[in-house]
């Protein structure tokens, strides 16, 4: 099976890295001016609007009720926040000083661990960066497999901390994650006996994950400014931790775009690509993106969560019958990466089917404009 590293390699995405030296910018240059930032008008679930259809939906894992709450935030937002999930809040500040550090350090010394043209793993604009004409008020750093040998590059003497910090992230979040899948699955009326990939203990132990440090400089010119331009995450899920700082934002449809809150000790769950597949689009994978602030930078951390990169995922069989035609083909996490790659916020539709009286049919392959496609 290949490795998510692996994986990425063979789908490079090739950004081209420019002045990564936010602090020496005193005004917003025109390559980083976003001219269409005209849907600025946002819902701020802070202090606008108070109705609960309103905010995202706010879960405490410890309510009895906890799967159907789930459910019906990912059915309705397509994204959730959850409190007592169980994480140490020492453990999110710990993993939000990582990043703090990493992305204060000097630019010749963050470019030491740049993210290779066909690697995933290291420091860098974002990915996404490629299909966008402008460029994005942000830097990142993205962890795949063992960060060892990057943070050698960063701290020579003390990498060492960093990378203890980083792996006891991974272990407990994967735990969270398994544990956020089987709640999610089980809204959805799927038990453990109908996921045979999930193991002997159903506990996903073979599930890939990432982490991705983000962080988002104050800006000269927040309005004109996009800190991460709008996407869906290509994982099942992706657990967010935000420091104090707004910015991030969700699509709600028939409303527009929401902020979602810092909420403290809370964590962000995005439903993402691959569980939007899985529940046969019943859970929409959240349109979403950030925008960036004049005083405070803002810093972030995405545990980006997905199955083995080998395994068929599709429709699932109790979402699938007469009246409910399957609406994705079966994809792999690797197959559906290149996908994205290639095609980015329209790969959805890339691997959509559609049903009709003579059977099933791939929509890409007959009508390449779909009116179905989300974005
Ligand atoms: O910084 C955030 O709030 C969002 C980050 C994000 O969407 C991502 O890393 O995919
Ligand atoms: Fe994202």
């Amino acid at each position: 099976m290949p490795s998510l590293s692996e994986v990425y390699r063979a789908h490079p995405v090739h950004v081209h890295h420019k002045n990564l030296d936010f602090n020496s910018l005193q005004e917003l240059p025109e390559s980083y001016t976003w001219t269409h930032l005209d849907d600025h008008t946002v819902i701020n679930s802070n202090n606008i609007m108070k109705e609960s259809n309103s905010s995202v939906p706010v879960i405490d894992l410890n309510d009895p009720n906890a799967s159907k709450l789930i459910g019906h935030a990912c059915k309705t937002w397509g994204v959730y926040q959850i409190v007592n999930h169980g994480i140490p809040i020492s453990l999110l500040d710990d993993i939000q000083w990582v990043g703090q550090t990493l992305f204060s350090l000097p630019p010749h010394q963050k470019l030491k661990a740049l993210r290779s043209p066909d690697g995933v793993s290291g420091y860098g604009l974002a990915r996404i960066s490629s299909f966008f004409p402008k460029l994005m008020w942000s830097e990142g750093f993205t962890i795949v497999g063992s960060p060892f040998e990057h943070f050698r590059q960063l701290w020579p003497q003390d990498y060492a901390k960093y990378c203890d910090i980083v792996l006891q992230y991974e272990e407990t979040m994967k735990k969270l994650a398994g544990k956020l899948m089987w709640l999610m699955l089980d809204s959805l009326g799927i038990t453990k006996e109908d996921i045979k990939w999930a193991g002997s203990k159903a506990q996903f132990e073979k599930g890939c994950a990432a982490i991705q440090l983000n962080s988002y400089p104050s800006c000269p010119d927040p309005d004109r400014a996009m800190g991460l331009a709008p996407h869906t995450d290509s994982t099942f899920l992706t657990i967010l931790s935000q420091n104090d700082i707004s910015g991030l934002q969700v699509q709600r449809e028939g409303i527009g775009w929401v902020t979602v809150p810092p909420l403290h000790g809370g964590l962000v769950v995005n439903v993402g690509d691959l569980f939007h597949i899985l529940s046969n689009g019943l859970y929409p994978s959240v349109l979403h993106r950030v925008l960036v602030n004049r005083t405070r930078q803002r810093f972030s951390v995405a545990y980006l969560y997905g199955p083995p990169s080998n395994v068929e995922i599709c429709p699932h069989t109790k979402l699938v019958g007469p009246t409910q035609p399957p609406l994705y083909r079966s994809v792999t996490w690797n197959e559906y990466l290149g996908t994205k790659a290639k095609h980015f916020n329209k790969a959805l539709s890339y691997v959509r089917i559609c049903a009709t009286i003579n059977g099933l049919f791939d929509l890409n392959e007959s009508t390449k404009s779909s009116g179905l496609d989300r974005f």
